[in-house]
Order: structure tokens, then sequence, then C-alpha cells
């Protein structure tokens, strides 16, 4: 790397993770940032990280002091002290972990669904780095269709999810083969709670006052399984608008295809050109088919039909580990570079 490179340096927690190496591969090509440190565990410092070259160190401040900004995908059991130790030295932290997510002063942002929320930031001078978290992997393939809608026709009163996730999301090793070759397991702890209100944060009016107000419209009924894919989740969605009139299935249609993002008005590198994919063959989206489009940054829609107890219903597929965790970190990177918050 020649000393005139003018990219910004930065840091990854987590490296050797399955979140960790998606970051590495979005951001060894990337044209904003520069990857200067890595991080894991004791138990792989010392190691080198094939990806970028580097050697993995701890994830002790001391280790970042030349990085602007550190993105992490550490396990949320350490996550929450290393990215408050990162802030406090002035290092600006883009987290995947669940740690920060609900904090009152925390944006949680999807890039493709409520970069605005970044704004507050602006307001905040603490002389410290600022945190800013991304939702969990299925709540980011929900909200970026639900604010298409709600934009365009208003609250969403009620709404039931049932999901697919696939292996990847519980990172590595992850779950089992024995468990999950030839089979479907109903439950992911913790994840159905994250899902019932991660959203209304997002979906919410943002920042008043002194701090992130929830959505107090939207309720939620999430039910979350684990299937044997490697990437991509894919989900089930009925919903009931809160307004008397509600839209056709083409003005639905209409409405997603039409959906367009900050992310894309401020030139983000990363950002897809399409948010939202809409598919109208009766039997997509599919993970192995769709799961990349727009590079893992499209969130896919299918099966938009009328529902016979709510108002509609329709299925979407997000890839996880890249509108659903890295992708989504370094997308709010470019979108706070864009907005001048660094
Ligand atoms: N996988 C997904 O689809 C998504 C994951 N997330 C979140 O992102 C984060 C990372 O997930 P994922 O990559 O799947 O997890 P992994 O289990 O694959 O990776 C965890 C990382 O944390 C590091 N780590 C563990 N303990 C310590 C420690 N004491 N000190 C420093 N580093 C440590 C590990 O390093 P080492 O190898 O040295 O142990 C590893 O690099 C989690 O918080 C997860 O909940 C969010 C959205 C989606
Ligand atoms: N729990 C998700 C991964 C994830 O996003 O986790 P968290 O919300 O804890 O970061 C999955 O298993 O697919």
């Amino acid at each position: 790397m020649s000393t005139s490179d003018s990219r910004i340096p930065v840091g990854i927690l987590g490296i050797t993770g399955t979140v960790g190496q998606r970051f590495a591969q979005l951001l060894s090509v990337h044209s904003q940032f520069r990857v200067v440190a890595v991080g894991a565990s004791e138990r792989s410092a010392g190691k080198t990280n094939a990806a970028t070259g580097l050697t993995i160190v701890a994830c002790d401040p001391v280790h970042f002091g030349n990085c602007k900004v550190v993105f992490s995908a550490l396990d949320a059991s350490v996550a929450g002290e290393i990215e408050q130790a990162m802030a406090d030295a002035g290092i600006h932290v883009l987290s995947n972990a669940k740690n920060f997510r609900m904090d009152h002063r925390v944006p949680l942002v999807v890039p493709t669904a409520n970069p605005h929320h970044l704004d507050a930031l602006k307001n905040f001078n603490t002389g410290k780095g600022f945190i800013i978290t991304n939702a969990n992997c299925s709540t980011t393939g929900l909200v970026v269709p639900l604010k298409a809608l709600i934009d365009k026709f208003g609250p969403i009163a009620q709404l039931h999810v049932t999901t697919q996730q696939a292996i990847s999301g519980a990172g590595y090793p992850g779950v089992p083969s024995l468990d999950i070759l030839e089979n479907i397991v109903p439950f992911i702890s913790g994840e159905e709670e994250k899902m019932e209100i991660e959203p209304r944060k997002i979906l919410g009016p943002g920042f008043v006052g002194d701090k992130f107000v929830l959505d107090d419209t939207l309720r939620i009924s999430a039910t979350c399984t684990r299937v044997p894919i490697i990437d991509g989740h894919t989900m089930h969605v009925s919903l009931q608008f809160k307004a008397a009139e509600k839209p056709s299935v083409e003005d639905i249609i209409k409405c997603l295809e039409s959906y367009s993002t900050e992310a894309q008005s401020l030139k983000c590198p990363s950002a897809p050109s399409r948010s939202i994919i809409v598919h109208t063959e009766a039997n997509r989206p599919q993970p192995r088919v769709d799961r990349d489009l727009e590079r893992g940054f499209a969130v896919s829609v299918g099966r938009i039909r009328k529902c016979n107890l709510l108002d509609l219903k329709f299925t979407l597929l997000v890839h996880n580990t890249i509108l659903g965790a890295a992708g989504s970190s370094v997308l709010n990177a470019e979108i706070a570079h864009a907005k001048g918050l660094f």
C-alpha cells in the first residue's frame, strides 16, 4: 500500500468469525476505507489473517490507535465492554452485536431503511467515538419493505412473521451438523424477542428530546426457525395497515419497486441501485438463486398477495451476513462519512 493512500484507516474486531470474514471481504477492496488492524480473542492473537495479510491482535484500543473507525463482529459476550473501550478511546464503532442496539442514545440503523437516524449524532458532542449499531439479521430484512410500505400507506397496526434462517446466522462453528442436516430447528434463542422490538426503534420517529423513541403502534409476533441453508434468511410476513382504506396488490408492487434510499442519493459506494427487488414468479425468492442480487445488499420480495386474516402477505429474502450483518455496517459507515460525521 503506498504511503499516499488517502483512504480512512479502519480496523475489524472479531476478524476470525463468520461476520468478521465478510468484513474482510467487503473492506479489502473498498474505495474509502483501508484495513490497518484486525483483532480477535487472545486465542487467535499472533496468527496471520489471510484475507488482509495482517497479524491478528487482541481487541485492546492500544492496538487500534491508528484507526478512525472499527467495525465490530465480536461475540456479544465481549462486545459491550470492548466496543465501549474503543469509543472511550475516541475510535468510532460500527457494531453488529446486540449489546447497544436498544440503548436510548445509540442509533440502530438499517442503511436502506432509516439512515436519517444517523443525523442525531451531529448533536452529540461527547469528545469520544460514537457507537452505531446495525440490527439483528432477520430484523434487517423485515424492516426494508416495511419502511417502503409505511412511507406510502401509513402505519402498520400488526404483523406476523415466520423465519427460515440460514446456518451462518449462528456464527462459527454454529449449529452441530447432526442437528441441522435433513432437519429444521423451530427455535433460535432470543431471536423472536429481537424481531419484536428492534423494528419499533428502526421504524420509530428517531431521536426526540434526549433519546431514540420507539414506534408505539406496531405490534409484531415472530416465529424463528433454523433451516439447512448456508446463507440467506427467508421470511413469511402477514400484516395489517392501520388505515381503513387498503392498498391493492398492484399498489404494493408499485410502491416496493419505486422505493429508493438516501444511501443511493448520497452515492455511497456499497449502496444497491435497487434496495428492494420484487419477484413476480410464483416460486421466488429462493436463497440460492436470489441472495446475491445487488451484491447481497438488496431485499428480495415475492408472493405478494391478499391475506384472508390480515391485509397482505408476502415472502422476503435477505443475505444475512451481507445486508443482515457486515454489509449494513459498511454502508452505515459510508453514509455517516457522506453526512460528515467523520
Ligand atoms: N452471523 C450473522 O448472520 C449475524 C451475526 N451478528 C452478530 O455479529 C457478531 C459476530 O457474529 P458471528 O461472526 O456470527 O460470530 P462468530 O462466533 O463466528 O465470531 C465471533 C468473533 O468474536 C471473537 N471473540 C470471541 N471471544 C472474544 C474475546 N474474548 N475477545 C475478543 N474477541 C473475541 C472471535 O474470535 P476467536 O476466533 O479468536 O474466538 C470471533 O472473531 C455477534 O455479536 C452476532 O450476534 C449480527 C447479525 C447477523
Ligand atoms: N441470531 C441470528 C444472528 C444475529 O443477527 O444475531 P444477533 O441479533 O444476536 O446479532 C441468527 O441466528 O441468524
